[in-house]
């Protein structure tokens, strides 16, 4: 269960803050997604949520542990958005084994089954996947590293109608082994999944109306 309580961001560099008192609660197995416009936080807020900036205020909770980005690093997995831009491996074992060179052939085989990619060479360069396939990947760089939390910026952007469903298909599978944390400008792919909705609205986190929440 990760609870955030009154966490804002204002570093030295903006005249106003970028995350204004932030509080919520994701239990786990569950999805919420934050929906907001461009410049809303969304980005600083997964940032402060993978341990890669230290909140200006306020504390975040795993249970009853307080959190440190050091932890944060641990707990959270961050798939940013078009992951593809961030490979560095030649081939997708190397991607999948960057920083865990013990891994085993098993746990990377049931890694890549996880998401849908147990078909493809481990040997094939991750440059040449398609762009599903490289979306899944960047998930199970992630996965692999078991991760508590899961954190998810614009998973569906700049993929096409088909892609995007299987990616959907997956996030379904995923949540019931994992929390997540989608943030996007546009709900209507995702609404359907998620358990929790929220808006960001300049660095302000308001729950949706429950009429725009899925019906059960
Ligand atoms: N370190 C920083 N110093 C000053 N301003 C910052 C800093 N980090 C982010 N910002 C500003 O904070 C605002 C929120 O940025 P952020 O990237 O989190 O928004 P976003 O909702 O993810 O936007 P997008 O959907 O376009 O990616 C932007 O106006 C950005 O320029």
């Amino acid at each position: 269960m990760l609870t955030l309580d009154r966490v804002s961001y204002h570093p030295a560099a903006s005249a106003t803050p970028i995350l204004k008192q932030i509080s919520f609660t994701l239990a786990p197995k569950k999805m919420g997604l934050i929906v907001g416009p461009s410049g809303s936080g969304k980005s600083t807020l997964l940032e402060i949520l993978a341990g890669l900036v230290s909140p200006s205020k306020g504390t975040l909770h795993w249970r009853d542990q307080e959190l440190q980005p050091e932890t944060l690093q641990q707990l959270a997995g961050l798939v940013f958005q078009f992951p593809e831009r961030h490979f560095c491996g030649h081939t997708v074992l190397e991607e999948l084994r960057i920083g865990h060179p013990e891994l085993g052939a098993e746990q990377v085989a049931k890694t890549l089954e996880s998401v849908g990619l147990s078909a493809i060479s481990q040997q094939a360069a991750p440059h040449a996947l398609s762009g599903g396939q490289q979306r899944r990947l960047a998930l199970a760089v992630q996965l692999i590293r078991q991760p508590y939390l899961l954190l998810l910026d614009e998973p569906t952007a700049g993929l096409d109608w088909s892609m995007k469903q299987q990616l959907i298909g997956l996030l379904a599978e995923l949540k019931k082994d994992w929390s997540l944390l989608v943030v996007s400008h546009d709900a209507s792919d995702l609404e359907h999944l998620a358990d929790y909705c929220w808006t960001l609205q300049n660095g302000e986190l308001l729950t949706k109306p429950l009429e725009m929440l899925p019906v059960a």
